[in-house]
């Protein structure tokens, strides 16, 4: 797992059209979802062939501080269950780093305990929205000091225990809003039942997702609309086997499409919650081809990528990858639905409309996504904003324009540590 530990990465031009299979590590949203949902059983779950990253190792240590210790396996993580008796001190930490996941999911898991939990992490962090989900968690008992800032850091003052019960909610800046009250609502004594409000949440389908692993870990869990409710009760699931990540998958997708080349993914999912799996209605848009089989989804680009409208407020970790792809169209394109991308690892929208305008692509922000007008591009460094996405945005550029230098590679590793050594074995 080497990683370009230099300042700044060239991302490798492709001369040919691509021909090739990879294998893409496990999902970041499944193993973080598969580790919280493991310490709340009553007995240790092994979670098989996770993602082994920076996010998911902080949510790992998260729950380590929080009394759930961990083991590692031949292929992956014995996650043993919450046990505040082993947490000792007058006050622990935990670090969250810049993992939405770690942030918002772990704040209630806190309250279970009996000792104070400051939570902290890196800058970033401290700009994105979790002020709904630490109102929504005051209301079902919980106690935390944030200065009122409604912002990192905070502390949670854990009472051993959490009523839960009735919760109005506005999820619309991240459904992981959402997804936290509900992931932790089997532990509360009276469960949860959150009703939405506001605008609709982004990321349905990371919301599928999590109805769907509380399910596979025996909660019960009931949906009406935007009414939902989640049963007090100890989990149980004999083992976890982790998905590959489709989203990660998006830029060797991509790789495929700009350069009219077969990129085969191997281990894609019949069936499968994630968001990247979208992939294989909007690749087609782009004028390209998708077969799913038993040996994965393979891609292969047409001889033109049309411009096109869309609305990703559903898959918008897909907006990087899909912009850059869009740079390379015959015309003009428009995403719309991803306000929230302002507060993702940094504010997406003005990162790519800069980094992309600054490779010479005509890209302005509008309210709520991008518009894109192709031009000739030219190389030139491209800024990350320690945004793992943005490192894969710049390498699907990089396949058709020549010396587009990436800044700062490394930050990839929030979701794929290796991800640049696998993408030039990728272009070859
Ligand atoms: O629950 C999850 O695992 C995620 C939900 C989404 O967050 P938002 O709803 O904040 O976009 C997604 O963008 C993020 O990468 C992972
Ligand atoms: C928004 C993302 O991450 P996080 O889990 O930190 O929210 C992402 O991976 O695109």
């Amino acid at each position: 797992m080497t990683e370009a530990h230099e300042d700044q990465w060239t991302a490798p031009a492709a001369n040919a059209a691509l021909d090739a299979t990879v294998r893409v590590p496990g999902s970041k949203s499944i193993t973080n979802r598969a580790y919280v949902l493991s310490a709340l059983a009553s007995a240790p779950i092994r979670v098989r062939v996770p993602l082994d990253s920076r996010d998911t190792r902080l949510m790992l240590s998260a729950l380590a501080t929080l009394g759930a210790r961990s083991e590692q396996t031949a292929d992956g993580f014995l996650v043993h269950p919450l046990d505040a008796a082993g947490v000792r001190g007058d006050e622990v930490t935990v670090t969250m780093g810049n993992a939405g996941t770690v942030a918002r999911f772990t704040p209630a898991l806190a309250s279970l305990g009996n000792i104070p939990v400051r939570f902290d992490g890196d800058e970033a962090i401290r700009r994105r929205p979790i002020g709904p989900l630490l109102t929504a968690l005051r209301r079902v008992g919980a106690r935390i000091d944030d200065e009122g800032r409604g912002a990192p850091p905070f502390t949670v003052h854990g009472d051993g225990g959490l009523r839960g019960g009735k919760v109005d909610l506005d999820s619309s800046a991240s459904s992981q809003f959402l997804s936290a009250l509900l992931l932790a609502g089997p532990s509360f004594d009276q469960g949860v039942t959150v009703r939405l409000v506001g605008d609709a949440p982004p990321s349905e389908p990371h919301i599928a997702m999590t109805l769907d692993m509380l399910r596979r870990f025996g909660a019960t869990v009931e949906r009406d609309g935007s009414e939902f409710h989640v049963s007090p009760s100890k989990l149980s699931c004999p083992e976890y086997v982790v998905e590959p990540d489709l989203s990660t998958a998006a830029p060797f997708a991509a790789a495929a499409v700009v350069t009219g080349g077969t990129v085969r993914v191997q281990g894609w999912p019949k069936h499968t919650t994630q968001p990247g799996d979208w992939l294989r209605s909007l690749l087609p848009a782009l004028g390209a081809k998708v077969t799913l089989d038993d040996s994965g989804l393979a891609v292969t680009g047409g001889p033109a990528i049309p411009g096109v409208e869309l609305d990703l407020h559903e898959v918008g970790e897909l907006t990087p990858v899909i912009a850059a792809m869009l740079c390379f169209a015959e015309g003009p394109s428009l995403i719309s639905g991803v306000a929230h991308l302002r507060g993702h690892e940094t504010d997406r929208l003005t990162a790519l409309a800069t980094e992309l305008s600054g490779l010479g692509a005509g890209v302005t922000e509008t309210a709520d996504g991008l518009r894109i007008t192709p031009a000739p591009l030219h190389g030139g460094v491209f800024h990350t904003y320690d945004d793992h996405r943005l490192v894969m945005a710049a390498a699907v550029l990089g396949l058709r324009v020549p010396d587009v230098r990436v800044e700062n590679p490394g930050t990839v590793g929030k979701t794929f540590p290796g991800f640049t050594s696998t993408w030039a074995g990728l272009v070859g």
